[in-house]
């Protein structure tokens, strides 16, 4: 007789998973390699930016005081009596009716307040005597960059467990981290089952398929923010997927199989989780695609049982391997960045369970869209590629419609969520 699983909701799936959440550990990096990694400490600045005030154009200091009469018919002049481009400094003080020539970047001069641009003067060279005419007040301050515009000392710039995108990585470069603190990644060992398995540079034979799922969790694990450990293709063989899972327990954190978790008579790891003595959080849920998701854990190591069929895998990653990763690097907001997005076509297909559909989410008109992607199987391969979002419609007899509003799960924004979805448990049924 067939075991009868009992499946539970989605975020109790997602609950008993996140209770076995562990967080990662500091290591430093030289910037150069810290691009997509995860901060490990917060980023506090050590000093005002910029630290000292500057001219933000080109063009000439010199005290506004001195400009209090200036008109067109009446323009004042100034004697230039130096010149400095970004990088310099003059040794001289700007005092009455005196100019100093700056450029953009350059410290403003000592007893100068303010700068007028280059475009705003006329300049006039006599006896090797350079001066320029202003026909306008200036006031205290203009065109001034103050120290401390952009960023205070002690200013908390980026929280612990950011990631770090260029404009993280400008700030530490501003803040001279050489070398960068971030959260070690963990490493995610990647198992691919299935005697029907080639390896991508095979060719193609009846019955046999290429392995996709292994290069798709990689891919997965990689814009997760860990690292991917990646071991041979195993065939449907209880020896050799027992060894293959064992030698992967011990060399990674957390552990990954595809295929093999179904009720078929080849799949093979309902009965390795009992060999290895692995507790069982669950092997059912009440969702579509990835149903037979399951997730064991030995000592504080979960292995996460995906499905063979790569829409259902896709799925199985996204929604219960990526939050494990997302806080082992400290993110506060380890879930996928929810949304809501307006149905654009019919969607009748009723259906008992939760369905994550891999869908493509757009701007129309400055409204969020949503469309179903590709077939809505689990077992397709294609649909994946085309999909930015996952559309999560409610499980419930009644099927959807244009026009719907509906919750969508983004893969490729890096916001996150702090709640993972969660279902109105009335509507859908166990
Ligand atoms: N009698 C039942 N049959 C099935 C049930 C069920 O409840 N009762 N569940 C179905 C559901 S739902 C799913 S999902 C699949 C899950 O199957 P497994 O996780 O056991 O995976 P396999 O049987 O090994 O393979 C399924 C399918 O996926 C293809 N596959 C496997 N590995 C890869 C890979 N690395 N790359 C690409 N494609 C892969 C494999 O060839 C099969 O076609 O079970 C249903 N059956
Ligand atoms: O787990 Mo299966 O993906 O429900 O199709
Ligand atoms: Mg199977």
């Amino acid at each position: 007789m067939v075991e009868r699983r009992k499946p539970i909701w989605v975020k109790d799936a997602i609950e008993k998973v996140m209770e076995w959440k562990r967080l990662g550990s500091i290591e430093w990096v030289s910037i150069n390699e810290c691009d997509n990694r995860f901060l490990g400490e917060p980023l506090i600045s050590d000093h005002d930016v910029p630290h000292f005030d500057r001219s933000p154009y080109d063009g000439f200091a010199i005290r506004s005081e001195d400009t209090l009469h200036a008109t067109s018919e009446n323009p004042v002049c100034f004697e230039v009596i130096d010149e400095i481009g970004a990088g310099q400094v003059s040794p001289l003080k700007v005092g009455p009716f005196q100019a100093i020539r700056i450029m953009t970047g350059a410290a403003l001069p000592q007893g100068a307040d303010s700068v007028i641009m280059l475009e705003l003067v006329r300049e006039n060279l006599k006896d090797n005597k350079k001066t320029i005419m202003i026909k306008r007040k200036v006031k205290t301050g203009e065109n001034v960059s103050c120290k401390g515009e952009d960023v205070k000392k002690g200013d908390h710039l980026i929280q612990k467990g950011s990631i770090i995108t260029p404009g993280v990585k400008a700030l530490l470069a501003t803040f001279g981290y050489s070398r960068v603190p971030v959260i070690k990644k963990p490493v995610i060992g990647v198992i691919a089952t299935g005697s029907e398995l080639l390896n991508v540079d095979e060719p193609l034979e009846h019955g046999k398929i290429r392995n996709s799922n292994g290069y798709m969790i990689e891919s997965q694990i990689i814009r997760a923010g860990a690292e991917v450990k990646k071991y041979e293709n195993r065939a449907d063989e209880i020896e050799s997927l027992y060894t293959a899972i064992e030698t992967a327990l011990s060399e990674c954190d957390f552990i990954i199989t595809t295929g093999g978790v179904s009720v078929g008579d080849y799949d093979y790891l309902p009965e390795i989780y009992k060999r290895l003595g692995a507790n069982i959080l669950f092997n059912k849920i009440a969702m579509r695609p990835g149903s037979v998701t399951t997730v064991a854990n030995i000592g504080d190591k979960l292995l996460f049982g995906l499905s063979g069929n790569p829409s259902a895998c896709y799925v199985g990653f996204e929604l219960y391997v990526r939050p494990i990763i997302r806080y082992w690097l400290h993110s506060d907001t380890p879930y996928l960045t929810k949304a809501k997005a307006t149905l654009q076509t019919d969607f009748p297909k009723p259906n008992p369970f939760n369905r994550f559909v891999r869908s493509q989410i757009k701007f129309v008109n400055d409204r969020l869209i949503v469309d179903p992607v590709g077939l809505d199987k689990s077992n397709v391969v294609s649909s994946i590629a085309w999909a930015n979002c996952l559309m999560v419609l409610p499980g419930g007899t009644r099927g959807y419609k244009a026009g719907d509003l509906v919750d969508v799960l983004l893969f490729e924004d890096q916001t996150g969520s702090d709640e993972p979805w969660t279902e109105a448990r009335k509507s859908s049924k166990l």
